[in-house]
C-alpha cells in the first residue's frame, strides 16, 4: 500500500459511519450509500449499506461467496432499484435513474463475466462507450453529412487515445473476440472509461489473469485514477490487488458490512479473518 514516493493514506470520518481519504474530506463524496438495502423475495441480499467514497479514492469492496458484492454494484447502477436506502452520486439522489441515466450521471462499470461486442473490432467497441457524447443527429449519420465526418475523426482519435492507457492502440482494428483474455478485460475497461465517468466500479478485474498481469493492472488502475482523477471501487478476490492498491476497503458477509478500515485494520480484522476462513477463502 505504502509504496515508495507515495503518502500513507489516513481515513477520515465523514459523516459517521463513513470514511474517505484525508485529501478528499472537503469535497462531496463522488458516492454514499445511506442504509441501502434489498430483498428478493424473503431473502434480504443486501442490508444497511453504508458506503462513501472520496474524489480520488481507490476503494474496494471483498467479502466470501455470495456476500453481496455484484448486488451492491447492481444497486449502485440501477440494475436493481433499491428496496430501501439512498444513492448520492456526487451530492445527486439517483432515485427513480436508470442504468443509462446513472451512467450519464457518472458511473462506469466493468462485469465479472466479460461483455464485449466480440464481432466488432475493439476501436469500435470504445466507440460504443463514446457514443454518449457523440453530438451527430441521426440525419448528420444517415447521410454522412460534414458533421458526421468531424464527430467521427474525434471519437477515432479519442478511442486510441484511450486504448494507450494499456499499449493497445495497435489493436484498434483487430476483432475484439480475437485477444486474449488478459487484453480482453482491459478493453471492457478503456470501455467503460469512454463513458467518461467519475466512478468507475470494476467487478473482479483481476480474474483470470496470472501473476504478471495482476501487477501490471494493479499499476494501470493506479494510473487510471492519478490521470482521469477519478474513483475507483472494485470487487476483487485477489488479495494482492486489494491491499496492494485500495486505500479504504469495506468487507461484506451475508449482505452486512462487518469492517470498513485502511488495508491494514482489515487484514487484522478478527471479524474478517473469521469470516473469510469459515468461507474457505483465506486469500
Ligand atoms: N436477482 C436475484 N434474485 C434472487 N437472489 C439474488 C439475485 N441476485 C443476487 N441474489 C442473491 O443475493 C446474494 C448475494 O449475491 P452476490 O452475487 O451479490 O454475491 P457476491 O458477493 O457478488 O458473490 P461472488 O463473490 O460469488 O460473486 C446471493 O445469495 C444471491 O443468490
Amino acid at each position: 500500500m505504502n509504496k515508495p514516493g507515495r503518502e500513507p493514506t489516513r481515513l477520515v470520518p465523514v459523516p459517521s459511519p463513513n470514511i474517505i481519504p484525508e485529501r478528499d474530506v472537503d469535497k462531496t463524496p463522488i458516492l454514499e450509500a445511506q442504509h441501502l438495502g434489498i430483498d428478493f423475495g424473503g431473502l434480504t441480499a443486501v442490508d444497511e449499506f453504508n458506503m462513501a467514497i472520496g474524489r480520488t479514492e481507490i476503494a474496494g469492496l471483498i467479502g466470501p461467496n455470495g456476500a453481496g458484492k455484484t448486488t451492491v454494484f447492481n444497486l449502485l447502477t440501477k440494475v436493481y432499484q433499491p428496496t430501501r436506502g439512498t444513492i448520492l452520486l456526487d451530492g445527486i439522489d439517483t432515485a427513480g435513474k436508470s442504468t443509462v441515466q446513472v451512467n450519464r450521471m457518472g458511473i462506469a462499470r466493468t462485469f465479472q463475466n466479460i461483455r464485449l461486442f466480440s464481432n466488432l473490432s475493439v476501436e469500435d467497441n470504445v466507440k460504443i462507450g463514446l457514443h454518449n457524447h457523440i453530438k451527430y443527429g441521426t440525419l448528420q449519420g444517415v447521410l454522412r453529412l460534414p458533421g458526421y465526418w468531424k464527430e467521427e475523426r474525434i471519437a477515432h482519435e479519442r478511442a486510441l487515445e484511450l486504448l494507450s492507457i494499456f499499449d493497445m492502440q495497435d489493436l484498434a482494428g483487430a476483432k475484439a473476440g480475437s485477444l486474449p483474455y488478459g487484453a480482453q478485460r482491459r478493453l471492457e475497461i478503456v470501455r467503460a472509461l469512454a463513458t467518461n465517468p467519475s466512478l468507475l466500479l470494476l467487478d473482479e478485474p483481476a480474474a483470470g489473469m496470472n501473476p504478471s498481469e495482476t501487477a501490471e493492472l494493479m499499476e494501470n488502475i493506479v494510473k487510471i485514477r492519478d490521470t482521469f482523477q477519478i474513483a475507483v471501487l472494485l470487487i476483487e478476490h485477489d488479495m494482492s490487488l486489494v491491499m496492494g492498491i485500495c486505500e479504504g476497503i469495506c468487507v461484506l458477509n451475508f449482505g452486512h458490512i462487518i469492517a470498513k478500515g485502511t488495508p491494514d485494520e482489515i487484514q487484522n480484522n478478527p471479524e474478517v479473518i473469521k469470516a473469510y476462513l469459515g468461507s474457505g477463502k483465506g486469500e
